[in-house]
């Protein structure tokens, strides 16, 4: 692991507080609590548990073998980093979206054993329903323009944003899973003095400029590290400027019930993991759905529902019109 900072502006490098931990058989020794105060760490090698690294990789090329059936599979190898030498920016989108069906169940089964692995915490942990497959080809790969509109953060970067601007809940706690190597350039950037800070954006929930940030510190991960991060730090996707396709899954957990800003621009429930399988199942996502955010997207939803319902009438109406 490496921690770099200093690639812009005139501060000097920050040492972002990061820890790196080694996962005993059944137990992950971190706190969330120091997570949510601004500590990075990474789970060395966490995402191996149980051979998940490689069920998600091999998973993975089953999907691009089944999106490119011209090509021969041997060409792909096992190197999903050179994807977008074998596949457009519109294939690997294509690719992509199919994966966050396929790669869905995987996933969840690593937050919950990553969840069992990391209680007892000081307070009860809610499993997060959003799933992020980030598949970021080289920039110099993207022909201009080409590029499919609104996957960024999936697909093409992200600029500085914390989590909750859009949909996260405020005390998230972001498993930034690394399928293939991160490396400086191709990686996630934080802003360590930032953290905590009251910050200003714009109407693309991205940070507005000329606010001291303080100089960014960048990381880079081995295949099957897990990076644990507040979803509020201040961070943005690295435009990938390597020769490889860099590849990562999130997952969000909070530390106890789950709260939403007030302004966020969307909702997404969390399950309390200790009523699963018991009868009170349905209710695990109680506790994020009776919130201002849970209740606003109800409302929303129903909305939506009742629009489609006329919009379908008026179709039937008017085809048997
Ligand atoms: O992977 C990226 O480049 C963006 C990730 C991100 O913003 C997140 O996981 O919240
Ligand atoms: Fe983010």
């Amino acid at each position: 692991m490496t921690v770099s900072g200093g690639r812009t502006g005139p501060d000097s490098p920050c040492p972002a507080a990061v820890h790196t931990v080694t996962p005993a058989e059944r137990c992950l020794p971190v706190s969330l609590r120091h997570v949510l105060e601004g500590e990075l760490v990474i789970i060395k090698g966490g995402l191996h548990r149980g051979g998940a690294t490689e069920a998600i990789r091999r998973e993975t090329l089953t999907v691009v073998a089944r999106a490119l059936p011209a090509l021969d599979p041997q060409r792909v190898g096992t190197s999903l980093e050179r994807l977008h030498h074998h596949a457009d920016i519109a294939q690997i989108a294509a690719i992509r979206t199919d994966l966050e069906t396929a790669l869905r169940p995987l996933s969840e089964t690593v937050l919950h054993d990553v969840a069992r692995a990391l209680a007892p915490q000081d307070a009860p942990l809610y499993l997060g329903g959003h799933l992020g497959i980030r598949v970021m080809p080289p920039l110099q790969s993207i022909e201009r323009g080409s590029e499919p509109p609104a996957l960024e953060g999936f697909l093409t970067p992200r600029d500085a944003h914390v989590d909750s601007w859009f949909n996260t809940a405020v005390n998230s706690v972001n498993l930034w899973m690394a399928v293939g190597r991160v490396r400086r350039g191709n990686g996630l950037v934080f802003y360590p003095a930032a953290y905590g800070r009251n910050l200003s954006r714009d109407s693309h929930h991205t940070l507005t400029s000329g606010q001291h940030t303080g100089p960014p510190a960048d990381i880079e991960l081995d295949a099957g590290d897990i990076l644990l991060f507040a979803g509020d730090h201040l961070h943005a996707s690295q435009p990938n400027t390597t020769d490889e396709t860099r590849f990562a899954i999130t997952k969000r957990l909070c530390l106890g019930p789950p709260h939403y800003p007030r302004h966020a621009s969307g909702w997404v429930p969390y399950q309390d993991p200790r009523l699963l399988g018991t009868a009170l199942e349905p209710l695990a996502s109680i506790r994020s759905r009776l919130t201002a955010g849970g209740v606003k997207d109800l409302l929303r939803t129903r909305r939506l529902r009742r629009a489609d319902r006329t919009s379908s009438h008026g179709v039937r109406r008017r085809a048997s019109g």
